[in-house]
C-alpha cells in the first residue's frame, strides 16, 4: 500500500545555513511516527515543507499520494495541522474561532466533541486569547483535527499540558489511531514518544541520525530508556569527538 507521507532526500537552507539535509523517511497509513531532535534541529522547517507551506530547495515529497506544493487545495481538506505558536485575530471566541475553521472544510468533524474531548467545552464563550498556555495547546490539537484529516501533523504536541491532560491527549490520539489516522508528532518528551509512536527519526542540525523503532532505538544504544538512548543519540558525535577526563 502507498506511503502516506512519502519523503526523499529533501533539502532546505536559508541563504548559507542548511537546515535539512537531505531527509528521507515515510510513514504508513494509520501509523504513529515520532519526528524527534533539539531545539532548532530542523523538525518544524521539515513539517512546513512536508505540508507544502514552505518550498524546499531539493527532495520529493509525497502526502496521500499529492504533491504538496502542487495539490495544495486537495491536500488542505485531508491534512490537519498542529502549529506550535499560532495567531489568531483578536477577541475572538473559542467557538467563533471553531466555526470559521469549521467551514472552510467539506467533511469538517463536529467541533463541539472535539472541545468536550479536550476538556474545552466551558470555555466555548470565552476570548481565545484569556486562554491558559495549556488550553491555547488544546485548541490548537482541536483546530487539527477539525478537518476530521487522514494525517495530522502535531508540532509538539503537549508541550505545557498538566500531566493528566497529558494522558487523556494519548488516549485519544491513540483511539483515532485505531480508527486510520497517520500521525507525525514532534515531541521533547521520551515518554509520550514511547506510548504513542511506532517508528521514530532523531534528527540533528538536519540530518538523521537514527531512523526505526523506539526498541530498535534503545537496543541500539547502551541503555534501557528512550530518553538515555535519546541523549546518547544527539551526544554521540560530541562525545566521540571531546577529549575529557573524570574529575579524580
Ligand atoms: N525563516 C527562517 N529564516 C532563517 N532561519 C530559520 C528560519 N526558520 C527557522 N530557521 C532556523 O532553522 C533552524 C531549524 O529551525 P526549526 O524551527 O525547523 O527547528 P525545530 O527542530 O523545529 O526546533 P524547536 O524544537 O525549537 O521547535 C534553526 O536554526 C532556526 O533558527
Amino acid at each position: 500500500m502507498e506511503a502516506a507521507i512519502a519523503v526523499n532526500q529533501l533539502y532546505k537552507s536559508y541563504g548559507d545555513v542548511r537546515v535539512v539535509e537531505n531527509l528521507s523517511f515515510s510513514v504508513n497509513r494509520g501509523e504513529v511516527f515520532g519526528f524527534l531532535g533539539a531545539n532548532g534541529a530542523g523538525k518544524s522547517t521539515t513539517i512546513e515543507c512536508i505540508v507544502g507551506t514552505r518550498k524546499y530547495d531539493r527532495g520529493t515529497v509525497s502526502i496521500l499520494g499529492l504533491n504538496p506544493l502542487q495539490d495544495r487545495k486537495q491536500l488542505f481538506e485531508r491534512v490537519g495541522v498542529q502549529f506550535q505558536e499560532t495567531i489568531y485575530q483578536d477577541k475572538i471566541k473559542v467557538a467563533e474561532l471553531c466555526e470559521v475553521t469549521r467551514s472552510l472544510y467539506q467533511a469538517a468533524s463536529n467541533y463541539r466533541d472535539l472541545l468536550q474531548q479536550f476538556g474545552l467545552s466551558e470555555h466555548l464563550n470565552r476570548q481565545v486569547s484569556e486562554l491558559s498556555g495549556g488550553q491555547k495547546q488544546r485548541l490548537s490539537i482541536v483546530l487539527a483535527l477539525i478537518p476530521n484529516p487522514e494525517v495530522v501533523f502535531l508540532d509538539e504536541l503537549t508541550t505545557g499540558l498538566d500531566a493528566k491532560v497529558r494522558r487523556e491527549v494519548w488516549k485519544y490520539l491513540s483511539s483515532l489511531k485505531a480508527q486510520g489516522l497517520t500521525i507525525l508528532l514532534t515531541s521533547h518528551f521520551m515518554d509520550e514518544v514511547e506510548a504513542l509512536c511506532d517508528r521514530i527519526m532523531i534528527i540533528k542540525e538536519g540530518r538523521s541520525i537514527f531512523h526505526g523503532t523506539v526498541r530498535e532505538a534503545i537496543a541500539a544504544s547502551p541503555y534501557d530508556h528512550l530518553e538515555d538512548a535519546y541523549l546518547w543519540f544527539t551526544d554521540k558525535e560530541e562525545l566521540e569527538n571531546a577529549s575529557f577526563s573524570y574529575p579524580v
